[in-house]
């Protein structure tokens, strides 16, 4: 459906460009990587003349003033048309597959990708002075996942498809402690721009993050800071939906550079604790030293085919695979740490553990103004309580943020009473709920001290 879409806008654009009222231009490339849009406009530089109309010059202050700019990133199969100052500008991407069989050691080479933008010829001269950021920022990012399908009859086979990402969390908006907050920004920061010292110390350009803590601590917000931040694209992979490590390895193979690969709640996705199956022993692999299932020969050549295993994700993580192409970041959240192989997240392959913990006072605070525009001083009132039953009661900070949402009925103070009270609802409940325990472990020791005399 989409596909005839953009092959209607291409026809209707060749009888436009047929009139020598439009300009068309196309670039083509091979390749699974994501077309940077800069190249784009040096094509486009290379292609254009130096004459500049009186549209094309206000287009260009407006970019000075950095008003609203036209999206310039195109999905797959997808067209963009941006209106500028009563101009129109089409941008559309499709993706042509050969005919016939071929095979590639690289996968993904096979394809061939246009990028085509077609404007008024009125507008030409827009092409100069376009500042590079200007294409960065307006890069429409996505998000993919992967589902099951019986795409083209060829069986149930998972596949990436994708929507625009467009979470709106950022670092600004989420409550952690601001020093681990700086520091997880930093470790980001250095691996965006570490290109050259991956080179040099000979190591695949990716990092694996994993984030851990209870539920509604802000694991999921915290991926979608990341990837905003460092404007890359989300791959959301369900490990429920692969069916064994051959197709894991053609998923992994067809994420491009500049993402983030996430597998949420890891611990619940697949029995990924490689179990031990050793009937018959053999050599130990270096693999064994990972603690990870120890398999017959043939066995482990079934399971590649039919299964996912231990081994499948550690080779996604770090294997052979992980070497095609770089600046990927792999994320594994979980609310069960303990429940975890420690080969699955041992340093150098989870890099960096972040530990997602219930609402401090410094995650109220932002979340406070963020939500209710309240700062500390003019919270003075209630901040002593609520820093106090804070400390006290394990709050997650969704909890906390569902009850700082104004709605018409309930203003800033209303919405800080009502978390007080939670809190010490909360706090109450957790009194109770110690001194019960107490009280169990109190009879139990009674009871054995009682069987101990007779
Ligand atoms: N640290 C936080 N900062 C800001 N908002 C948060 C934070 N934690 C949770 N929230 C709010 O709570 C909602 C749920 O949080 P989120 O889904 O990120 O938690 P999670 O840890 O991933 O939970 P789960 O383990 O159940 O998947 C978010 O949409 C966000 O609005």
């Amino acid at each position: 459906m989409a596909m005839n879409h953009v092959k209607i806008t291409l026809l209707i654009n060749k009888i436009m460009a047929y009139f020598n009222r439009y300009i068309q231009i196309t670039i083509s490339e091979y390749g699974p990587e994501r077309f940077e849009r800069s190249d784009f406009f040096i094509a486009v530089e290379a292609y254009l003349s130096d004459s500049c109309s009186l549209v094309a010059r206000k287009f260009k202050a407006d970019l000075g003033r950095d008003r609203k700019k036209p999206q310039t990133s195109v999905d797959d199969g997808q067209e963009i048309v941006d209106t500028f100052n009563h101009a129109m500008f089409w941008w559309y991407d499709y993706t042509e597959y050969p005919r016939g069989n071929v095979f590639s050691w690289s996968p993904g080479d096979e394809k061939r990708r246009f990028y085509r933008v077609t404007f008024h010829r009125n507008f030409h001269a827009f092409k100069r002075d376009v500042p590079s950021p200007f294409t960065a920022r307006n890069r429409q990012r996505r998000l993919f996942t992967n589902n099951p399908s019986n795409r083209w009859g060829s069986g149930e086979k998972t596949f990436w498809s994708h929507v625009a990402f467009q979470h709106l969390a950022t670092f600004d908006t989420l409550a952690i402690d601001p020093t681990e907050k700086k520091t997880i920004i930093d470790d980001l920061i250095a691996f965006k721009d570490g290109k050259d010292y991956y080179t040099k110390v000979g190591k695949a350009w990716k990092r694996g993050y994993l984030l851990f803590g209870p539920p509604g601590t802000g694991k999921s917000t915290m991926i979608a800071a990341m990837a905003n931040f460092l404007e890359y694209d989300v791959y959301d992979l369900e490990l429920t939906a692969v069916k064994n490590n051959t197709e894991l390895r053609k998923l992994f193979v067809e994420t491009t550079g500049k993402s983030i690969i996430v597998i949420e709640d890891i611990d619940c996705s697949v029995d990924l604790t490689g179990k031990r199956r050793d009937k018959k022993p053999r050599k130990k692999s270096s693999r064994e030293n990972d603690n990870m299932t120890l398999q017959p020969m043939e066995a482990e050549k079934d399971d590649e085919d039919t299964k996912l295993t231990l081994s499948g994700v550690l080779n996604f993580i770090d294997g052979l695979w992980s070497a095609c192409g770089g600046e990927r970041i792999i994320i594994f959240t979980t609310n069960n740490k303990d429940a975890l192989d420690p080969a699955l997240i041992r340093r150098g392959r989870m890099d960096k553990h972040i530990e997602m913990s219930y609402c401090c006072c410094e995650a109220f605070k932002l979340l406070a103004s963020n939500y209710l525009d309240i700062t500390e001083n003019q919270l003075f009132e209630l901040f002593g309580e609520i820093q106090q039953l804070l400390e006290e009661v394990n709050m997650c900070p969704a909890d906390v943020a569902e009850h700082l949402m104004r709605t018409e009925n309930r203003d800033a103070d209303a919405c800080l009473q009502g978390l007080v009270v939670a809190l010490r609802d909360a706090r109450d409940m957790a009194i109770k709920e110690k001194e019960k325990a107490k009280e169990d472990v109190e009879k139990s020791m009674g009871k054995e001290e009682i069987a101990g005399t007779k």
